[in-house]
C-alpha cells in the first residue's frame, strides 16, 4: 500500500496536514528527522510523496527545510495551511507547580516563548510534539509537561493544563507537498509556482528579478534569501509566486532565464487555503 512520508508520529501536526492534503484514511510513514522525510520521499517505493514544515507565522521560515529541498530534487505538487493550536500537556492530574521541564517540536516550543517565558522551566527539544505526549504517558511522568494538540492530549490521555497557549492566536504552518515523480501531471487549476535562482552581487540584479516578476503581474508572496556556502557572502534565493493564468508564469520563466544565473523551478501547483491569515492583517 503506497503512503506518505511525515515528520512526527501519530498525532503530530504534520499527520493532520497529510489527512487533509490526501483525505482522512491516508496511511502515513512516520520518521524523526526532515532528512529522514526526504530521503524516504526519494527512495522509499511504498511512498507516494512526502509532507514537510516550510514556516509558520510565529516562528518564521524553517531554514534548513528549503536547504533540504534544494538538494533533493524532489518536486513541490501542493501545499497545506494548517491552523496550529498548541496546548501545554501533563500526566492526569499534574498541578503546575511540578512541572520542571517542557518537552516539544523547536518550532513548537518557538511558537509558545511568551507563554513559556512567564515561566523558568527547562525547555527540552524534542523530535515531534505528539512524541512527546506519549513519552509523558509512557513514563507516568509528572514532572514533565509536553506541549502538544489536544489530539494528542486525547490519543496518550493526558489533560490539558493550558490551552492556546502560542503568542498569537492565530497561528498557521505551511506544510509542502513534495513528490518524486517527474512526469505527475500539474495539479488544476494551477495557480503558484516556487523557484529557486542566483544573481550576481551587483547593483540591481534583483531588482531586475522582481522588475519581471512585477511586470507579469505575478504577485511574489515569499521570498527567502540564503548564503551559498564557500561563496565569499553570494546569497542565493527562493521565491513562490501567485498568478491567475499559466501564460503569466511562463513568460516570467522566460524573462527570469535572462536576469538570473541559475533558475530552477520546484513546481507548479494549486495554492493552499489560506483564508484566516487574512484576519492578521484585517
Ligand atoms: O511536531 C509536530 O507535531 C510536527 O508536525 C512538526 C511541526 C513543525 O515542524 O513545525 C509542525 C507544525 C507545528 O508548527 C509544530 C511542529
Amino acid at each position: 500500500m503506497q503512503c506518505i512520508a511525515i515528520q512526527g508520529f501519530e498525532g503530530s501536526f504534520h499527520q493532520v496536514a497529510a489527512q487533509r492534503f490526501y483525505g482522512a484514511s491516508t496511511a502515513v510513514l512516520t520518521c524523526a528527522t526532515f532528512r529522514e522525510v526526504v530521503a524516504k520521499a526519494q527512495h522509499d517505493e511504498r511512498c507516494a510523496g512526502a509532507l514537510m514544515a516550510i514556516e509558520n507565522s510565529i516562528a518564521g521560515s524553517i531554514l534548513p527545510n528549503y536547504n533540504l529541498l534544494k538538494k533533493s530534487g524532489l518536486r513541490i505538487i501542493g501545499e497545506v495551511y494548517l491552523e496550529i493550536s498548541q496546548n501545554l500537556l501533563v500526566y492526569p492530574g499534574t498541578p503546575l507547580s511540578a512541572i520542571r521541564e517542557v518537552h516539544s517540536h523547536p518550532m513548537a516550543l518557538l511558537q509558545c516563548q511568551d507563554f513559556l517565558d512567564r515561566h523558568s522551566w527547562k525547555l527540552v527539544e524534542t523530535e515531534d510534539t505528539a512524541l512527546s505526549a506519549r513519552h509523558i504517558q509512557q513514563n507516568q511522568s509528572r514532572h514533565i509537561a509536553g506541549i502538544a494538540s489536544t489530539l494528542a492530549a486525547q490519543l496518550y490521555g493526558l489533560d490539558v493544563a493550558a490551552a492556546d497557549i502560542q503568542t498569537m492566536k492565530h497561528n498557521y504552518t505551511r506544510f509542502l507537498v513534495l513528490s518524486r515523480d517527474a512526469g505527475a501531471p500539474e495539479a488544476a487549476p494551477a495557480n503558484k509556482a516556487s523557484v529557486y535562482f542566483h544573481v550576481h552581487n551587483e547593483k540591481g540584479s534583483l531588482a531586475k528579478v522582481l522588475q519581471v516578476i512585477a511586470g507579469c503581474g505575478i504577485d511574489l508572496s515569499k521570498l527567502q534569501s540564503f548564503p551559498i556556502p564557500g561563496s565569499n557572502w553570494q546569497y542565493s534565493f527562493h521565491a513562490d509566486l501567485e498568478f491567475e493564468h499559466r501564460a503569466q508564469l511562463d513568460q516570467a520563466l522566460k524573462q527570469l532565464d535572462k536576469v538570473t544565473t541559475e533558475l530552477h523551478l520546484y513546481g507548479v501547483y494549486a495554492a493552499g487555503l489560506r483564508a484566516g491569515l487574512q484576519l492578521l492583517y484585517p
